[in-house]
C-alpha cells in the first residue's frame, strides 16, 4: 500500500482556513477512520484536527514531500465525532452557505480544546531497554512511569512524582524510542473525588414494590428506594441523602435487607437531582393513542420521516413523547429530545428521569464545563440513550439515534443567529435524522406556519390532539379593552377585573401567572419637561432602567451606567421612569396584595445557576401565589395549581416590523393562556390590549390555530414569504456610517435581474445601530432554495475583500430587526 493521506478540519482561529488541509497517515495510525480526532502539526504549534475524508492520493497541486504527517489520535470518549453529526456538519455548510471549517468547528463539543490532555507512555519493551540509560534521572523517569496506570502521565504529574522538571529527560527518551506521546481528552480532575455510593441491587419494579411497602412504616426507606430506583446506578450516599431528605440510618436497614450494597466510587457531576416520588404512567386518551400508535409503525419503518405532533396546550404531547422514547428504547435506539428554554430544560429533564431513570443525560448553557464535559463523555460512552437538551445538544455523540424530538417546533430561540452558521436546529433535527434513518416528532399548540404547510401538504405526518388531557376544558378567555381606562383619564397597570381575579384566587388558594412581554416593552428613563429618554450609545435603542441598582443598562450590548439624576439636555430634576417592566409589576402586586407570595422570573432573576428550577420547583409546590415572568413563563410549563393567567399587554409583540410579527403574537398569546386551568380545575384568562380587535389577539382568545393559519397562509402566498419563498437577509455593518448602504447596493447591482430573483432592499435595519455598528439589510427572496444559494454565491463571489467586509448572510432568518 501506497502513502495515505487524510483530509482535516483543524480547530484554530485562523480566519481565512476554511477548508481542510492535507495530512500524512503515519503507518501506526493506519486505523484512522472518518470523524477521528487527531493531533498536528501546524505552523510551529500543535493543534487538533477532525478527519474527514481519507485519500491514497495527495492533492494534484501538492508536492507530497511538503506534506506533513498526523502526530497522533486523540484517545478517549467523546473525542471523535459520529459519522451521523459530521454528516450533519457537511449538510449545514452547503445549506447555510458557509464553509465547512466554520461548519465543523460549530459541531464539536466547546470543551473539548480545553481538556486536551497530554501524556508520555512507555513503549512496550522498555525494560529491556533499561540496561542502555546511564543517566540515573533518565531511569528515575522510567521506574516512575512504569508505576502509573497505563504506563502513561502527563509532564506535571511526573515532575511531581519525580520532584524535579522532567523536560529534558522526556525529550531524550522520546527521541531513543523509549516512549511516545499519547493525547487524551479527559474530564478536568476537579471535582472528581472517590466517594461512598450506595446502587440498588433489585430490578427497579422491585425497588417500587419494596418502596410501597415500607411507605406507611419506614418512609425514609422508601425515599431511598424511588431515589435509587431513579438514580439507575451508583450514586454518592451524601448526594442521596441529601436529595432524599432523609438520615443514612435508613440505609443501613436497606443494605441489610440485601436490597442495596454501598461501595466506592469516583463521583461524577451531575447536573439535575434525583426524583424520590414514584411515578406511574396514566392510561393513553385515545387521540395520544392513535398518534403513538402512528409513531410505532414509523419507527418500523427506520426511514427517515417528519411527523407534526400538532396537540393543543395542555394535550399532552409530553406522554406521548415519552412512549415514543419507550418505543424507541424498545427497538434498540436512542433518542434525542431538544426544548427550546433553559427553565423548560428542567420540568422536561424532571418528569424524563421519574420515568426513564438514569439513562437521561441533559445538556444545555447553564451547565458548567466540567458538567457538560462529563455529560457529553457518557453520552458518547453509550451511557445515555435519551438526551434532553437545548439547541446544540443536536450535536451531541449519541449513537444509533432513532427518534429526535423538536419539542415546541415553533420557538425562535431554536435558530441561531451568531456565530455562523446561522443555523435552525429544527431542520438540522431532520437533516441528522436523515443520516440514521429517525423518526423526527415536530411538537407544537402553535406550529410555525411553515411546519403546518408541509404537513397540510402531506410532506410531514399530521398527528392532531385536539383535546386536552382528560378531557379538561380550554380555559375562557376575556379581553379587556385597556383604551377604556385611558379614556376616562383613569390609565391602569391590571384592569379592575385582574385584580379582582387575583383577590379571588388568593382566597382559594389558587395561582396566578402574569405575564408581560419583555420585547419592546421595557422600562426607561424620560424627561416630563423637555422628552429626552437616555439611549445606548453603541445601539439605537433606550437603555433599560433597572429600578433596584438605579441603574441604565442596554440589553442588546451590556452597555452599563448609573442613572443620572437631572436631564442631560434641559438639565431639570424631572427624569422619571417610563413604561412597564417585571420589577415595576412585581412592586405594584406587592403593593395591592401584601401578603401574596410572589416570585418573579426574568433574566435578570435567572442568572445564578439553576435558579430557573428552583423557582419553578418553588411555584410548583404551592410555595407561592403569583408567578410574575417574561417569555419564560410563557410555554410549556405544567402547573396543576394555576387558574388565572394575565397578559399585562398583549400588544407589544403586534407591531414589530417583521413579517412573522402576527405570527409571533399569536403564538405568545395561544401559548401563555394555555397555562390556565391544566389542573381538575378550569382557568381563565384576561388579555389587557389597546387592539382587541387585532385578528391574532382573537383568534389566540378562541385558541383557534387554524383560523389564524388559514389568514396568514394567504398573506404568505400573496406577498411571497415562507413557505412559500425562501429567504436570505444579507446584513452589512460597519461604524462608518455610509459603508453598510454602499456595500449592499454594489452587490444588488452584481445580482441583477435574475429570473426568479427578487431584491428588496437595501434598507436600514429596524435596529439600524447596534454595538456600535451601522446596519443595512438586503433581503432575497426565491422561490427555490437551491437557486437562491447560487444566486447568494454568485452575488458574494463577485465582490472583492473590502467590498465583503461585514457582511453575513442569514439564510432562512427568523427575524428582520
Ligand atoms: N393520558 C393522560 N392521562 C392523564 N393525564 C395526562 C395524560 N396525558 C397527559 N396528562 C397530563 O396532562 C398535563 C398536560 O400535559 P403536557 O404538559 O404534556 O401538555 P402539552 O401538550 O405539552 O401542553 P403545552 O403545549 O401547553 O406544553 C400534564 O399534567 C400531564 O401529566
Ligand atoms: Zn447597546
Amino acid at each position: 500500500m501506497g502513502a495515505v493521506y487524510a483530509s482535516l478540519i483543524v480547530n484554530v482561529e485562523v480566519p481565512d482556513l476554511k477548508q481542510p488541509l492535507t495530512y500524512r497517515v503515519p503507518e501506526d495510525l493506519d486505523e484512522l477512520t472518518v470523524g477521528d480526532c487527531v493531533v498536528v502539526p501546524f505552523g510551529r504549534q500543535e493543534a487538533i484536527g477532525y478527519v474527514i475524508s481519507r485519500e491514497d492520493e495527495p492533492p494534484k497541486d501538492l508536492d507530497p514531500a511538503v506534506i506533513k504527517p498526523i502526530k497522533a489520535k486523540v484517545l478517549g470518549d467523546g473525542a471523535s465525532l459520529p459519522r451521523a453529526v459530521l454528516q450533519t456538519a457537511q449538510w449545514m455548510a452547503r445549506e447555510y452557505l458557509t464553509d465547512l471549517a466554520t461548519a465543523v468547528r460549530s459541531v464539536i463539543p466547546d470543551a473539548q480544546a480545553a481538556h486536551l490532555t497530554r501524556r508520555v507512555q512507555l513503549l512496550s519493551g522498555w525494560e529491556e531497554r533499561l540496561p542502555e540509560l546511564t543517566t540515573a534521572s533518565h531511569r528515575l523517569v522510567i521506574e516512575t512511569l512504569a508505576g502509573c496506570p497505563s504506563e502513561a502521565a502527563t509532564l506535571e504529574e511526573l515532575a511531581e512524582l519525580v520532584a524535579s522538571r522532567v523536560d529534558s529527560p522526556v525529550k531524550l527518551l522520546r527521541e531513543r524510542g523509549l516512549l511516545r506521546d499519547i493525547w487524551t481528552v479527559e474530564p478536568p480532575r476537579t471535582g472528581a473525588r472517590r466517594v461512598k455510593a450506595a446502587r440498588l441491587l433489585v430490578v427497579w419494579d422491585d425497588a417500587e414494590e419494596a418502596a410501597k411497602v415500607r411507605e406507611a412504616k419506614a418512609p425514609a426507606q422508601a425515599k431511598l428506594l424511588r431515589a435509587l430506583a431513579s438514580a439507575g446506578g451508583a450514586i454518592a450516599v451524601s448526594k442521596l441523602v441529601a436529595e432524599a431528605g432523609v438520615s443514612p440510618a435508613a440505609l443501613k436497614k436497606l443494605e441489610a435487607d440485601g436490597l442495596i450494597q454501598t461501595e466506592t466510587i469516583t463521583e461524577r457531576r451531575r447536573p439535575y437531582s434525583l426524583s424520590t416520588s414514584a411515578v406511574v404512567a396514566p392510561e393513553l386518551m385515545p387521540e395520544q393513542k392513535v398518534a403513538l400508535d402512528e409513531i410505532k409503525r414509523r419507527l418500523d419503518s427506520r426511514a427517515h420521516n417528519v411527523a407534526l405532533l400538532y396537540g393543543v396546550t395542555g394535550s399532552g404531547k409530553t406522554e406521548v413523547y415519552l412512549r415514543a422514547i419507550a418505543e424507541t428504547r424498545r427497538r434498540g435506539r436512542t433518542a434525542l429530545v431538544l426544548v427550546p428554554e433553559i427553565a423548560l430544560t428542567a420540568q422536561v429533564v424532571d418528569s424524563f428521569r421519574s420515568r426513564i431513570g438514569d439513562r437521561v443525560a441533559v445538556l444545555h448553557s447553564q451547565l458548567s464545563v466540567g458538567e457538560r464535559r462529563d455529560e457529553w463523555q457518557r453520552i458518547a460512552r453509550g451511557e445515555a440513550d435519551v438526551v434532553v437538551g437545548a439547541r446544540s445538544a443536536i450535536f451531541c455523540p449519541l449513537p444509533n439515534v432513532g427518534l429526535i424530538v423538536v419539542d415546541e417546533e415553533h420557538e425562535g430561540s431554536y435558530k441561531q443567529d451568531q456565530p455562523a452558521p446561522r443555523y435552525h436546529a429544527r431542520e438540522v433535527a431532520i437533516a441528522r435524522a436523515r443520516a440514521t434513518g429517525a423518526t423526527v416528532i415536530l411538537g407544537s399548540a402553535t406550529p410555525s406556519v411553515e411546519t403546518f404547510w408541509r404537513a397540510e401538504k402531506g410532506e410531514y405526518g399530521f398527528l392532531p390532539l385536539r383535546e386536552r388531557a382528560l378531557s379538561r376544558p380550554l380555559p375562557s378567555v376575556e379581553i379587556i379593552d385597556l383604551r377604556e381606562g385611558f379614556k376616562k383619564g383613569q390609565p391602569a397597570l391590571f384592569a379592575p377585573q385582574l385584580l379582582e381575579g387575583i383577590t379571588e384566587r388568593l382566597a382559594k388558594r389558587e395561582q396566578t401567572i402574569l405575564f408581560l412581554n419583555r420585547r419592546g416593552f421595557s422600562m426607561f428613563l424620560l424627561c416630563r419637561d423637555c422628552g429626552y429618554t437616555t439611549r445606548c450609545p453603541n445601539c439605537e435603542v433606550s437603555l433599560t432602567y433597572h429600578q433596584r441598582s438605579a441603574r441604565l443598562v442596554c440589553h442588546h450590548c451590556n452597555y452599563e451606567r448609573p442613572a443620572p439624576d437631572m436631564c442631560p439636555t434641559c438639565n431639570g430634576n424631572r427624569l422619571r421612569p417610563f413604561g412597564i417592566g417585571t420589577e415595576k409589576i412585581e412592586t405594584e402586586i406587592k403593593l395591592a396584595f401584601p401578603t401574596a407570595r410572589v416570585i418573579r422570573m426574568d433574566r435578570d432573576t435567572t442568572m445564578e445557576k439553576n435558579a430557573h428550577m428552583k423557582m419553578l420547583r418553588q411555584f410548583r409546590s404551592g410555595e407561592a401565589d403569583i408567578l410574575i415572568g417574561t417569555q419564560m413563563v410563557a410555554k410549556g410549563l405544567d402547573f396543576a395549581g394555576v387558574t388565572l393567567v394575565g397578559v399585562i399587554s398583549a400588544d407589544t409583540a403586534l407591531n414589530l416590523p417583521d413579517f412573522r410579527a402576527s405570527e409571533r403574537a399569536f403564538q405568545l398569546l395561544t401559548q401563555v393562556a394555555g397555562r390556565a386551568g391544566r389542573g381538575r380545575k378550569p382557568g381563565h384568562v384576561i388579555l389587557q390590549s389597546f387592539n382587541p380587535e387585532h385578528e391574532s389577539i382573537a383568534a389566540a382568545a378562541e385558541h383557534d390555530y387554524e383560523l389564524f393559519y388559514k389568514r396568514e397562509i394567504v398573506f404568505r402566498e400573496e406577498l411571497g414569504y415562507p413557505p412559500f419563498a425562501r429567504l436570505a437577509n444579507i446584513i452589512a455593518q460597519d461604524e462608518d456610517e455610509r459603508l453598510p448602504e454602499t456595500r449592499l447596493r454594489v452587490l444588488a447591482e452584481r445580482l441583477g435581474d435574475a429570473e426568479g430573483l427578487r431584491v428588496l432592499g437595501p434598507a436600514p435595519c429596524p435596529l439600524s445601530r447596534l454595538r456600535g455598528k451601522f446596519r443595512w439589510h438586503l433581503l432575497l427572496k426565491c422561490a427555490d432554495g437551491d437557486a437562491l444559494r447560487a444566486h447568494v454565491r454568485r452575488g458574494m463571489l463577485s465582490l472583492n475583500s473590502s467590498e465583503r467586509f461585514g457582511l453575513t448572510v442569514d439564510l432562512d432568518p427568523m427575524s428582520l430587526l
